[in-house]
């Protein structure tokens, strides 16, 4: 039975091969990339931006009077308005060595060490009032650390600050936060490792806008009416890094889904190139088999008329020529009706297999049709033939065939012809014949030469 055909894709050419390439390359998706990205970086802009009052009520308390002498009831420094955190300074002695005054702002409740964490800001933004000698007013920032502030000591906090010029505030300035330095000063009085010096804003405890160096008998006055930090709610490094995680875990997974439909085509191409080779495999199997049934004699397994045609074809081309011999069973109509039918074909069987198990490699055996035999041998040596030809013919008659518990006495009758090189098959086999008859016409059970070869001994 013929098996069911497989349906077999082409490898390389199926859709999903196609569709592979399809999302690797597809530019839908990069384009949604590009525009989402795009978005992003936009909204960082368009985003509204994070505002902190500073000095809002519930937020910090103070305004606090920053002085020189320890005593607020001596009206070196007091305040002309404290609601609008206007103050007024003028030492009229030196009260102390040093001079200075200003407000403060204390960012930390009733624990000392837990400030405001300002680090999301960017800039403060400052409108300070300002008439006086000074050369500048001082803007600070406290933050406490734990790793080196102590509660008890406020100056431990560590100190940022930058000197604004009073030409500076004339109206509201705008400072990066990263321009307040932790000065000198305050670095040198706690001797601190140098990492710990580096400005932090995670921590503020307070806020204080001062005049640090004031003379006695100079008159100053300060006013700071509003203090606001700003900042953006999402920081731009880190949207530029989400974004940048974004694409390298997006290419990640286009190249991960990529590896895994190529995988996925790969083995389904392989089981389509198995399935293949194994259909070619079959098909070869069954090519051989009908090749064999097309040239081999069902009955008796030596080739048919068409195998031995196919042969004797491939002795025409041969250069050296060919014997023929043609072997016909005696009296196969009487064994056919004396024994059946099955006896006959068994009888043909044992006949073809004592012929077989007496020829050379090189000769070719086949069923002519009928009860004829025909066995072809490359040379044209007579000798040889006439001899395989007589050996044969004794065999058979030697051989012991019982079919069925019925001993057969088989004989068979032999013509031999030669087909010299470049002579006709056609013409040889006809003469074969005619010696076949004459064979069966002079008695059976034996061997006659063609006609033409009378007189040729058969020593050659
Ligand atoms: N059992 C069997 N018989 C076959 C087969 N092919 C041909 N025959 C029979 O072989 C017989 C050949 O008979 P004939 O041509 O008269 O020849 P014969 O009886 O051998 O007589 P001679 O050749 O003159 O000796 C016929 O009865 C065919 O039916 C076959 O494949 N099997």
């Amino acid at each position: 039975m013929t098996p069911p055909l497989v349906k077999l894709k082409v490898p390389g050419t199926t859709k999903e091969a196609s569709r592979v390439r399809y999302e690797l390359s597809n530019p839908k998706l990069l384009i949604a990339g590009i525009a989402l990205t795009l978005a992003a970086v936009a909204s960082v802009e368009f985003l509204p931006a994070r505002t902190l009052e500073l000095t809002a009520p519930g937020l910090a308390n103070g305004p606090y009077l920053n002085t020189s002498d320890g005593n607020q009831a001596n009206a070196a420094v007091k305040w002309v308005n404290v609601k609008d955190k206007h103050l007024r300074c003028h030492y009229a002695t030196a009260a102390a060595n040093y001079l200075g005054c200003g407000l403060t702002y204390v960012l930390n409740g009733a624990d000392p060490s837990l400030g405001r964490d300002l680090s999301g800001f960017d800039t403060m933004e400052l409108d300070l009032a300002y008439k006086g000698p000074s050369a500048f007013v001082r803007v600070a920032l406290r933050n406490f650390d734990p790793r080196f502030s102590k509660a008890e000591d406020n100056n431990s906090s560590r100190f940022h600050s930058i000197n604004l010029r009073p030409r500076d505030i004339q109206r509201p300035v705008e400072l990066e936060l990263s321009e307040l330095t932790v000065p000198e000063w305050w670095v040198g009085q706690y001797n601190l490792a140098r990492e710990y010096n580096r400005p932090g804003f995670e921590n503020v405890t307070a806020l204080s806008i001062d005049l640090p160096v004031v003379q006695a008998g100079e008159e100053h006055e300060l006013q700071l009416r509003r203090v606001t930090l700003k900042g953006h709610w999402v920081k731009r490094d880190k949207v530029y890094l989400g974004i940048l995680c974004a694409w390298m875990f997006g290419a990640l997974l286009m190249v991960l889904n990529g590896w895994a439909q190529l995988r996925r085509s790969h083995l389904r191409q392989q089981r389509e190139i198995d399935a293949l080779t194994a259909r070619t495999r079959q098909l070869r199997v069954e090519q051989e088999k009908l090749r064999r049934l097309a040239t081999i004699d069902e009955l008796t397994g030596v080739l048919n008329r068409r195998g031995l045609e196919q042969s004797l074809e491939d002795f025409e081309d041969s250069a050296r020529g060919m014997t023929l011999v043609t072997l016909d069973i005696d009296h196969f109509k009487h064994i056919n009706d004396r024994h059946g039918h099955d006896c006959g074909d068994e009888v043909l069987r044992r006949v073809a297999a004592v012929v077989a198990a007496n020829l050379r490699a090189s000769d070719v055996f086949g069923r002519w049709g009928g009860e004829e035999f025909l066995i072809a041998g490359q040379g044209t040596r007579l000798r040889e033939a006439t001899r395989l030809a007589q050996k044969l013919c004794d065999r058979i008659e030697e051989s012991e065939i019982t079919v069925s518990g019925h001993r057969i006495a088989v004989t068979a009758s032999f013509g031999v012809a030669l087909a010299p090189p470049g002579g006709s098959t056609a013409d040889a086999l006809k003469r074969a014949d005619e010696a076949l008859y004459r064979a069966k016409e002079a008695g059976r059970n034996r061997v006659e030469m063609d006609k033409t070869l009378e007189g040729t001994p058969t020593t050659i």
